[in-house]
């Protein structure tokens, strides 16, 4: 048991799948594996442990933003032993090169999170980044599955909504879409020595405008469930 999520050591597998959504890590429980237990609905932060061919996998409900996903994530790598931590969010392109259902994968998250900074001496810039080798299972996964992937680096911003932020600095410099998390997750992952990695499907486009519904950001990643749930297949055998 912790603070918020309502399990016992043993219930929730090494592997976690993150959705920010909740309602988005039932949806993958139920479509994707077999022998699902709920272990949580505290705050209705639902989470679940399965099998994906035959592998225990979890989905945990993380919500909104670098506060919320880092309690989570805190937890169930102190309480509950967890190794291998992969998001499964939305997240907003930026440019006309970037399409909506496009999947990113982040190798690094640049932020302007104020937890992210205050975490380190002033003056230091700490740059969350991916865990290699599970980058490279995803990689791998991905082609196998025939599920096409852009990897680099995203902005994992501390507001949805924030009309200061220059966006095309951030095209200019390479950056692929704005999300609320994946900073954070990298960061603690590091800190705690295991292995962490943002995988995203692009819900809507801040340059075109072009948007998925509510509904579709719930329960239409089918290719980012499969590409992560193969990945926790690579990483369970190592
Ligand atoms: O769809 P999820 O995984 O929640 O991710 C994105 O969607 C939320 C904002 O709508 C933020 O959490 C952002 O990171
Ligand atoms: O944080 C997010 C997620 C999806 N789309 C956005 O514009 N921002």
């Amino acid at each position: 048991m912790s603070t918020h999520i309502g399990a016992e050591m043993g219930d929730i597998a090494p592997t976690v799948l993150m959705p920010g959504d909740p309602l988005r890590a039932k949806y993958i429980a139920e479509t994707f594996l077999d022998d699902v237990v709920q272990y949580n609905a505290v705050r209705n932060a639902l989470g679940f442990t399965g099998t994906y061919k035959g592998h225990r996998v979890s989905v945990q409900g993380t919500g909104m933003g670098i506060p919320s996903i880092s309690i989570y994530t805190n937890e169930l790598i102190k309480f509950f032993g967890v190794k291998h931590l992969m998001r499964v969010g939305s997240i907003g392109g930026f440019g006309e090169t970037i399409k909506i259902r496009d999947i990113l994968i982040a190798s690094s998250a640049s932020t302007d999170s104020a937890i992210i900074q205050n975490t380190f001496d002033h003056g230091v810039i700490y740059a969350p980044t991916a865990d290699f080798s599970m980058l490279l299972k995803a990689y791998q996964s991905a082609q196998e599955a025939n599920v096409e992937v852009k990897v680099g680096n995203i902005f994992s911003a501390d507001r949805f909504y924030n009309d200061e932020l220059d966006i095309q600095q951030l095209i200019d410099y390479g950056c692929l879409g704005t999300e609320m998390e994946t900073a954070a997750l990298y960061m603690l992952a590091a800190k705690y020595g295991v292995s962490a990695l943002s995988i995203n499907t692009v819900s809507d486009n801040l340059t075109t405008g072009e948007a998925l519904s509510a509904q579709d950001r719930q329960s239409s990643f089918a290719d980012m469930a499969t590409v992560a749930l193969e990945t926790a297949i690579k990483c369970d055998e190592d």
